[in-house]
């Protein structure tokens, strides 16, 4: 690995990447600085969570004139969250140089990104849909972009944007430089690539399989009324830090995360028909650990860097094994250990097995656990949370009382007593979630990795999510 200082990248960047505790570049930061750098136009795939944003943002922030008020790079994400996200990330890049960047997406008071859009931002990060509303109201201007970027290029086909990209591109001088990164980069993406870019450079970090290896895979053959009771005895044995529950639909996230409050998690929704303040609010509450479970559909999949997220569970297997991919690449992410489990039923088997075929790795058979060893699981939280507050040494209002309940009381039954209250015990509350239908049966990709595509668009309608409150747009599907 290469050290950033062997980089020609400035002395203030360098500044902010020490800040941030980036010393040595990931591998697609090394495969692809340089060519940035100089120009030129990329392909950037490279697995999930192995700092893509900072593969582009960095040379980036190297190129933009402080001096010059134009708006200089233009990234594109497929969602706010992620719009936010690397906004965030290349203001910290950006830090020492003092460069000037908004982000502009739906949802948002349109009144003031205007006004912020006065303020002369040197890069815009923004959603398709919000881009093209600003193109129109002509309070973009886009004529001296010199660098754009498509931040998970492959989404943002997938769910329509391909003519508001087009739209604006045609906004852009063309002689501009085009990077474009994601972890899956399907053949139907390349060739769109090819059209808009000049002679790119495809940089792909080469590895055995398409996922990172510090993510464990398990799945869990299940009865679809099963999966309910062995989600919770899952989290009461693996105890996550921050654990993340996909589910197919907006009403299978509405009810999942109803059904696990109900059952004594902290857990909360997120998806597409929830207000743009919702939303993030919801996003903030779990970076903060404030929940300890977000359950979301594949909106939250796409970029999102969450730290402390141990691990991923699909309550439902995904339709297409892209999108397993960037599910289960929300943990284990630089560097970080994770572990994933997918629920798959009996007749969904097929689909589990063209996952593990796109990505090269076999998922291991988890057995669920049982009630008992759930009871154990939430009895060690109990017992750790009981130890945290004899080690903080702050009992002394307590001694007493505990002396005198000693008299009359056995000790041991005493301490059972206050583990078994910290303890929270296995709940059968009844929840409502109603069945999904299984996805229909398909058998093995017949032509390997890439017969994804079309699969994909038949089944899109039950899957995506509707952009129709919240302000984007989504065209292309017919
Ligand atoms: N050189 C580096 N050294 C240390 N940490 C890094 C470095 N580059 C990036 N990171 C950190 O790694 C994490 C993942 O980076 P990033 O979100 O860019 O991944 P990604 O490749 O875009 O993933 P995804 O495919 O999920 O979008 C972030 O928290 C980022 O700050
Ligand atoms: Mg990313």
């Amino acid at each position: 690995m290469t050290n950033f200082s062997e980089f020609n990248i400035s002395e203030s960047t360098l500044r902010s990447l020490k800040r941030m505790g980036f010393e040595e570049a990931t591998p697609i930061q090394e495969g692809t600085i340089k060519f940035a750098l100089e120009g030129r136009d990329i392909i950037g795939q490279a697995q999930t969570g192995t700092g893509k944003t900072a593969a582009f943002g960095i040379p980036i922030i190297e190129k933009i004139d402080t001096n010059n008020p134009d708006i200089q790079a233009l990234i594109i994400a497929p969602t706010r969250e992620l719009a936010i996200q690397v906004s965030e990330e290349l203001y910290k890049i950006g830090y020492d140089k003092r460069v000037k960047i908004l982000s502009v997406y739906g949802g948002q008071d349109i009144g003031r990104q205007i006004r912020a859009l006065k303020n002369k931002p040197q890069i815009i990060v923004g959603t398709p849909g919000r881009i093209i509303d600003h193109i129109n109201r002509r309070t973009l201007k886009l004529e001296h972009v010199q660098t754009l970027v498509l931040d998970e290029a492959d989404e943002m086909l997938n769910m329509g944007f391909i003519d508001d990209i087009n739209a604006i591109l045609e906004k852009v001088p063309e002689n501009r430089q085009m990077l474009l990164f994601s972890a899956t980069m399907p053949p139907a993406i390349r060739k769109i690539a090819t059209k808009f870019m000049k002679n790119p450079k495809e940089v792909k970090i080469k590895s055995k399989e398409m996922t990172v290896e510090n993510i464990e895979q398990y799945f869990v053959k299940t009865q679809e009324r099963e999966k309910f009771d062995i989600l919770t005895r899952l989290l009461d044995v693996h105890q996550p830090e921050l654990a993340i529950v996909f589910g197919r639909t907006k009403r299978r996230v509405d009810e999942l995360a109803q059904a696990l409050n109900i059952r004594g998690y902290l857990a909360e929704g997120i998806h597409g028909d929830l207000s743009q303040s919702k939303r993030l609010s919801v996003l903030r509450q779990f970076k903060e650990n404030k929940i300890d479970i977000l359950v979301a559909t594949d909106v939250a999949a796409r970029g999102l860097d969450i730290s402390g997220v141990s691990h991923v569970y699909n309550f439902d297997i995904p339709q297409d094994p892209e999108s397993y991919v960037h599910r289960i690449g929300r943990t284990g992410r630089a560097g970080k250990s994770g572990l994933a489990v997918t629920f798959v039923t009996p007749r969904e088997m097929g689909y589990l097995r063209i996952v593990e075929e796109t990505t090269n790795k076999r998922m291991t058979p988890l057995r669920p656990p049982t009630e008992d060893e759930a009871l154990a699981g939430q009895q060690k939280l109990a017992i750790e949370k009981l130890v945290e507050v004899v080690q903080a040494n702050d009992l002394k209002d307590y001694r007493l009382l505990a002396t005198e309940l000693l008299e009359d009381y056995d000790a041991v039954d005493l301490i059972a007593a206050a583990i078994k209250s910290f303890t929270k015990e296995p709940d059968d509350t009844p929840v409502k979630i109603t069945e999904e239908r299984p996805l229909p049966i398909r058998k093995e990709r017949s032509n390997g990795r890439s017969g994804g595509r079309s699969v994909r668009r038949e089944h899109r309608g039950s899957r995506r999510e509707g952009g129709k409150k919240t302000g984007e747009r989504r065209r292309g599907r017919k």
